[in-house]
């Protein structure tokens, strides 16, 4: 079982563990949870590549206030899945950049491919339909799936970013289990992106899949991105320079790794472990990469080349936005800090704002320190500065966590015993970056496979089918639903319409978090 150890801002600590070291109001993540998840599929998904539905990839990726997918270029990155064993070049395919956006190749594969399935749960794969179906697609695997064996639920990235050698590839090591990134004490050492695709735990998805009697649990997905370190003067070229900002410019969150452990042996770039200023550095180069990308825009749009009045509208709340945030970033404050409505966001969001980005802090400790984090000074001082900064914080020790990976199963336990702690801490860090997205988890759930599906909060029932495949949500009728507690509760889901808790719901409904679902559709 595994403790959180991961708080949000403002909030005291959760220690690993389980110890409560300070009154909790709102702690995020605070449930036990199992880790044994193992995704599958996982490994085949590396060598085909990430298939997405191209409408899935718009419908959860377009409407995110954070999600700026559109700013692909090329390169080489390296992609590697948690139980891969081993890492692959991940063909890199050019795709045109934002106008905008000029601050070197991007280094990442596209986001969507074309066509591909949703996959798995409600099915998916390359399906066309054309006939009507009624039907629990999970549940009697009636839909083609062409290539569900080597899809997951789609996902979002999150960025792994922080000075140079602070612990970023180990801890992306650890986190994809079988990483490979090269992790050594010397600046600079990573150079091209490594991408590694995790399951996101959920106990909840074995439940299902035990009740339903699946032949196989599909959990949702996170890519993680591990970036080369940033130095001061990053924005105006210094270190590896502006070709990493644009790295950072690709991800939909950002992980900051903070140093917090002292180690003579440990090259610090600037000397001493000093999370403020580490902090405060990475900062200050978003901030100038960011104000950069604003007043060339404020330029263009001073033009105002805008045709139609619909446009113009449009074009005034950009450049409206861009002056608040302009000068918030001058007083050294990220841009998520201020307050834009809707239409505003959506008006800046293509220029894919660096610090418009969530970010969680990770505070990376010692070996000796994973069991009473707070005894730390670094990381109260890191705690501080993320609720300043509207973040979250979780405490994790890469090199734990990575050592923990080369060990056998059975030799993980007493080695964390030996610590102090129970378990890993790498599932909060995982659920974390998912809740920090927005995400939302609906189920599918049938004898073929049940399937956790990432959606936004707020999607309706024909968008949160539109993610298992377009169709569905072109087609929609209705969709049945039972909460995952009633699900449980009734054992399957014939007894959940027996009784009455699976209920009817058309096109308005608000998918809920861990709601079972089953979709009526006619194409
Ligand atoms: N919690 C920790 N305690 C002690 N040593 C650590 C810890 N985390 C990482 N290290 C060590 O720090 C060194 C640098 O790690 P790593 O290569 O992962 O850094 P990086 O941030 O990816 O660096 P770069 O920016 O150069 O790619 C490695 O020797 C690693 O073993
Ligand atoms: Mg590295």
């Amino acid at each position: 079982m595994l403790t959180a150890n991961v708080v949000a801002p403002s909030r005291p600590l959760l220690y690993p563990g389980g110890q409560l070291k300070a009154p909790v109001k709102d702690v995020r993540c605070s449930v036990r949870i199992s880790t044994q998840l193992k995704p599958i599929g996982l490994g085949l998904q590396l060598q085909h590549g990430v298939k997405r539905n191209r409408k899935q990839s718009l419908a959860v990726i377009c409407a995110a206030a954070a999600l700026n997918a559109t700013c692909s270029a090329s390169g080489q990155t390296q992609t590697v899945t948690r139980q891969a064993p081993t890492i692959t070049q991940a063909p890199v395919h050019s795709k045109e950049k934002s106008p905008q956006l000029d601050d070197g190749d991007s280094g990442f594969p596209p986001r969507d491919d074309d066509g591909g399935g949703g996959g798995g749960g409600g099915g998916g794969g390359n399906w066309s339909g054309g006939f009507f179906l009624f039907g629990f697609l999970a549940l009697l695997g009636l839909l083609k799936d062409r290539e569900s064996d080597d899809e997951i639920s789609m996902s979002l990235r999150a960025g792994i970013v922080g000075l140079p050698n602070v612990g970023k590839s180990t801890l992306f090591n650890a986190v994809v289990e079988n990483g490979k990134a090269q992790a050594a004490n010397f600046p600079f050492c990573t150079i091209e992106p490594n991408v590694g695709i995790v399951a996101v735990p959920d106990p909840r998805l074995h439940v299902l899949s035990e009740l339903s009697k699946s032949q196989r649990a599909v959990p949702a997905s996170i890519e993680f991105v591990d970036i080369a370190g940033l130095v001061k003067g990053a924005s105006q070229g210094e270190g590896l320079g502006n070709k990493f900002l644009s790295h950072i410019r690709e991800v939909d969150s950002i992980l900051q790794v903070v140093r917090c452990f002292e180690d003579n042996d440990i090259v610090h770039v600037n000397g001493k472990v000093d999370p403020k200023s580490d902090i405060d550095v990475i900062n200050l180069e978003l901030v100038f990469s960011d104000l950069d990308q604003i007043e060339k825009r404020l330029e263009k749009l001073k033009k105002g080349k805008a045709k139609d009045s619909q446009s113009k509208v449009k074009e005034e709340a950009e450049k409206s936005a861009l002056e608040k945030i302009r000068e918030v970033l001058m007083d050294g404050k990220p841009a998520r800090s201020v307050a834009l409505t809707d239409f505003e966001k959506d008006a800046v969001k293509h220029l894919c704002l660096l610090t418009m980005k969530p970010v969680i802090y990770v505070a990376n400790v010692a070996e000796s320190e994973i069991a009473e984090p707070g005894n730390n000074p670094h990381v109260n001082e890191v705690m501080n500065l993320a609720s300043e900064l509207q973040s979250g914080i979780v405490t994790i020790s890469a090199q734990v966590e990575s050592e923990l990976t080369e060990l056998p199963p059975e030799e993980r336990t007493e080695y964390l015993n030996s610590l102090g702690v129970s378990e890993s801490g790498l599932g909060n860090l995982i659920r974390e970056t998912y809740a920090l997205l927005g995400l939302r988890t609906y189920f599918t759930s049938g004898e073929k496979e049940s399937k956790a599906w990432t959606i936004l909060a707020g999607m309706t029932a024909p968008q949160a089918a539109g993610v298992i495949h377009s169709d569905f949500e072109k087609g929609f009728i209705r969709a049945e639903t039972v909460a995952y507690d009633d699900f449980v509760a009734a054992g399957s889901l014939a007894a959940a319409r027996e009784k009455g808790l699976l209920r009817s719901e058309g096109k308005d409904y608000i998918v809920q978090e861990g709601d079972v679902m089953l979709f009526r559709f006619n194409v």
